[in-house]
């Protein structure tokens, strides 16, 4: 294992009754990464996140996190890593200052100087005028803002964090991703788990999960550039129709309405005409062509691809 891999799994699975929610799961990341998570709704994302940090004990598989095989080393791994979840989970009933001053405790930091890192905390996250503020009564950005702050107190070399843009207004989540890109410049590794396409373009590398398992890794670019699906775009005077027509395809893998163009993603070797031929014997014009791939596409067809397509060469 080289010297820069921060995070390396084994054929991780982790089961609950009859919910296989991770299947044997192998990635790797490397030091200085901002590395995503990308997948639909019980994908298994958080349940591989609480396994890396050691919270949750797999049902098979190997675990090495900053160098500490896991779970047994889960003690001593906590003190360097930052974990957030997307739920606050600070105290509301504390003010800013004093739930910083108790997760310092909690982290065993040296008292002295302590006032001096907490003011520079606080200013790096524009916190420094609500310090007084219960947590209960802050935005969700501020709480958001407030919560990185304490899971990065201690300096972790990494940090894992679980959908924590959800709550937040988009302003909010662009500050977030530069306060990530601060952290990542500075040597921090960061595993993100996100909804947000936008989000999963910006990490340098990304996995996309379906099901529990590893549907497509590689960085964003690679991933758009080795689609082996392509979209079209279809131009017709009568969309929604033209969108039922289209879905009935065989060929066609998905179809979403863009203005008053549809995006089509279609199986491999698709002509254009084996779209608008359909819809002009049915009465509606159309015009198709080619279009760029997208970050999108490569999540669409990674997560729709049946088995017997994944079979096929
Ligand atoms: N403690 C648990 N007990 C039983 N089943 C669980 C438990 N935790 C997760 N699961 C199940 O495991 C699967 C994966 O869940 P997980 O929360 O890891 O997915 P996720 O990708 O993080 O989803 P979301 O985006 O909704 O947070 C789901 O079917 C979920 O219901």
């Amino acid at each position: 294992m080289s010297p820069e891999t921060v995070i390396r799994t084994r054929n991780l699975s982790k089961r609950f009754g009859a919910t296989l929610a991770v299947d044997d799961l192998t990635l790797e990341v490397t030091r200085g990464e901002v590395y995503g998570f990308l997948g639909p709704n019980g994908s298994g994302k958080s349940t591989t996140l609480r396994m890396l940090c050691g919270l949750l004990t797999p049902s098979a598989g190997e675990i090495t996190v900053l160098g500490h095989a896991l779970p047994g080393a889960a003690e001593r791994l906590k003190r360097e890593l930052g974990y957030m979840t997307q739920r606050f989970s600070l105290y509301r009933d504390l003010t800013v200052l004093e739930n910083l001053r108790f997760l310092a405790a909690l982290h065993d930091l040296p008292t002295a100087g302590l006032g001096r890192r907490l003011d520079a905390l606080m200013a790096r996250y524009t916190l420094g005028e609500l310090r007084h503020r219960l947590a209960g009564t802050l935005s969700g950005g501020q709480q958001q803002r407030l919560a990185l702050a304490a899971t990065v107190m201690h300096a972790p070399a990494l940090l894992l964090l679980d959908e924590p843009t959800s709550a937040v207004d988009p302003q909010s989540r662009r500050d977030f991703w530069e306060a990530l890109f601060e952290l990542a410049d500075a040597g921090t590794t960061l595993l993100v788990s996100t909804h947000y396409m936008d989000e999963a373009e910006r990490c340098t590398r990304l996995a996309i999960l379906d099901h529990g398992r590893l549907v497509a890794d590689g960085s964003p670019r690679a991933l758009m550039e080795a689609l082996p699906e392509s979209p079209l775009r279809v131009i017709t005077d009568r969309p929604r129709q033209a969108q039922q027509r289209l879905l009935a395809l065989p060929e066609v893998i998905a179809v979403a309405q863009i203005g008053t163009a549809l995006r089509v993603l279609v199986v491999p070797g698709t002509t254009p005409e084996t779209l608008t031929r359909p819809l002009k014997q049915a009465g509606l014009s159309a015009t198709a062509r080619a279009d760029t791939p997208s970050l999108e596409d490569v999540f669409v067809a990674a997560t729709r691809r049946t088995p017997a397509a994944e079979a096929s060469p």
